[in-house]
């Protein structure tokens, strides 16, 4: 009948912003999260942008987040991804950048799951 064809949306899943705001705010406030806060600057690193061709960073998440580009959690954990996976990529092993990646990737899988976020 006509009601079975006009039945409520099926509710988007993740669609509520809340839950990343808040892991966003915690990651950009952890100690290790120094080096990602804006974009490499290519003045100061003049061949960051011939290696990486997809630069992440955390304010321009802060960005898209608030234009609400994250409709799922999927897309918010390719970004944050992203923004680690670049820097273990163009930094080498025994370098601080290097470190900080893996020790703020490891707190934000922790505040994911902490969440239910996390598969
Ligand atoms: C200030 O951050 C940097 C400065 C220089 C090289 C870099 O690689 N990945 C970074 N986040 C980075």
């Amino acid at each position: 009948g006509w009601r079975a064809a006009r039945a409520a949306p099926e509710p988007q899943p993740d669609a509520d912003p809340a839950p990343l705001r808040n892991i966003m705010h915690a990651v950009k406030n952890h100690g290790a999260a120094w080096p990602f806060l804006k974009p490499v600057d290519k003045a100061e690193v003049p061949d960051y942008y011939d290696h990486i061709k997809y630069p992440m960073d955390l304010r321009s998440m802060g960005e898209r987040l608030k234009a609400r580009y994250y409709v799922s959690r999927r897309l918010f954990i390719a970004d944050m991804t992203r923004i680690f996976t670049n820097c273990r990529l163009y930094n080498s092993p025994d370098t601080d950048y290097y470190r900080c990646a893996n020790t703020l990737e490891k707190y934000f899988q922790a505040k994911m799951k902490e969440a239910g976020l996390w598969d």
